[in-house]
């Protein structure tokens, strides 16, 4: 009961014929291996939807192929493609309780009365349902709404799953041990399963990998830990991780061995030799400029007397329950830090801020990734 999904170059353009066609998605290309959880993750309109309508048969494909464990699947009715899909609308029928609504998408499998009541008493069950079961969809909150939707895609057995916004109107406390739950239900069971959201912590916390989408285009597609930490450009960059990534455009210069990053005649960060690697100092010698970017968890903070770095002076300073937020004016812009400690700096006041060489992000003036850190990115080879 899992497969593998293929999406080969896959098109969807809305309005083909008139004037003004809509590309909402462009030579979209991934492929999912059996039992892996895949997030599509982007802001509004980016086509997460219309890819998940596409592989549902919801929405023609307008061009490219879709095959569910090696079968292609993209012009057959939406019934034959074996695929379960919770809809970000619930479309729950309304003269039917939750109960009847989870029953009914086990219809077709012609199980007895005792054996489907097990199975929905078992999703209830996972999705906190139960006590609800003998109400109609229009007497529940939207929240409870959407763990029926959930559930009626789940109970059914399917090759794929697919969640559009699964958890988009639960409260936050519901939707992080609905998370949990959900995630292991999938893993238990071997599901392969395809989440849209425009939740960034929803993506990391239940996705094995996570398709980043932007215009319709594909950014990139890697686990949660190689987006933050091998973004493959600066849009994946600035999108993944919160507080966002500074980010600045710097001239190097190279004197003595000695790399100075420059905004407007200004040191940013200064490296002696031998504190940069090689290849990524070769890097700096063949660019007259570039962007570098920095997780405000990678910068460092000290009082001014004596410490190394350029100067900050503080903007504001909140601590956020778990963590100092510190914006501090640099250069011609700001810096964001974020500390796991208190830290005692007002407003006005200078301090020193730093960058371990082996965090800098450095990228091509058009957004294409050239490091991390101490690895050249594919961009950067060349
Ligand atoms: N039926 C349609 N007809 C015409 N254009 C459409 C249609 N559905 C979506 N679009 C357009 O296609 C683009 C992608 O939309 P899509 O709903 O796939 O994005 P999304 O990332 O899922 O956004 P959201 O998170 O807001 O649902 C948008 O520009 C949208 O306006």
């Amino acid at each position: 009961m899992t497969a593998s999904v293929r999406l080969d170059s896959v098109n969807k353009i809305y309005a083909a014929k008139a004037k003004n066609p809509i590309y909402a998605v462009r030579d979209f290309t991934i492929h999912i291996e059996p039992g892996e959880i895949v997030a599509l993750l982007g802001s509004s309109g980016c086509g997460k939807t219309s890819t998940l309508r596409m592989i549902a048969g919801f929405e023609e494909v307008s061009k490219g192929a879709i095959s569910i464990g090696g079968r292609e699947i993209h012009k057959l009715p939406p019934a034959k493609r074996g695929v379960a899909m919770a809809f970000e609308g619930y479309s729950l029928y309304p003269p039917l309780t939750l109960r009847q609504n989870i029953a009914f998408a086990l219809k077709s499998e012609k199980l007895g009365s005792a054996e489907t009541n097990r199975r929905v008493e078992e999703i209830a069950g996972l999705l906190e349902l139960t006590r609800h079961l003998d109400r109609y969809p229009s007497t529940v909150s939207a929240g409870q709404q959407q763990r029926a939707s959930l559930g009626r895609a789940l109970v059914r057995k399917a090759d794929i799953y697919l969640l559009d916004e699964p958890m988009g109107q639960l409260e936050p406390q519901l939707r992080a041990v609905l998370r949990g739950r959900l995630k292991r239900y999938l893993r238990e069971h071997g599901l392969t399963a395809i989440l849209v959201t425009h939740d960034q912590t929803e993506a990391n916390a239940l996705a094995d990998r996570i398709a980043v989408m932007e215009g319709g285009v594909l950014q990139q597609f890697a686990s949660p830990a190689d987006l933050k930490e091998k973004p493959a450009n600066l849009f994946v960059g600035t999108f993944i991780g919160e507080p966002p990534m500074n980010v600045y455009r710097v001239e190097p210069q190279i004197f003595n061995g000695r790399i100075s990053l420059r905004a407007r005649g200004e040191e940013l960060f200064g490296y002696e030799p031998g504190t940069i690697d090689d290849a990524v100092v070769s890097l700096l010698e063949r660019r007259n400029a570039l962007v570098v970017g920095v997780r405000p968890a990678d910068v460092a903070v000290s009082p001014l007397n004596g410490a190394r770095g350029a100067t900050a002076k503080v903007v504001s300073n909140q601590w956020i329950g778990d963590q100092t937020h510190l914006e501090s004016a640099f250069g011609d812009g700001v810096i964001v830090a974020t500390l796991d400690n208190r830290f005692a700096a007002r407003a006005g006041e200078a301090l020193a801020v730093d960058v371990p060489a082996d965090k800098l992000h450095l990228f091509a003036e058009d957004g294409t990734a050239l490091a991390h850190g101490r690895s050249l990115a594919s961009g950067g080879a060349h």
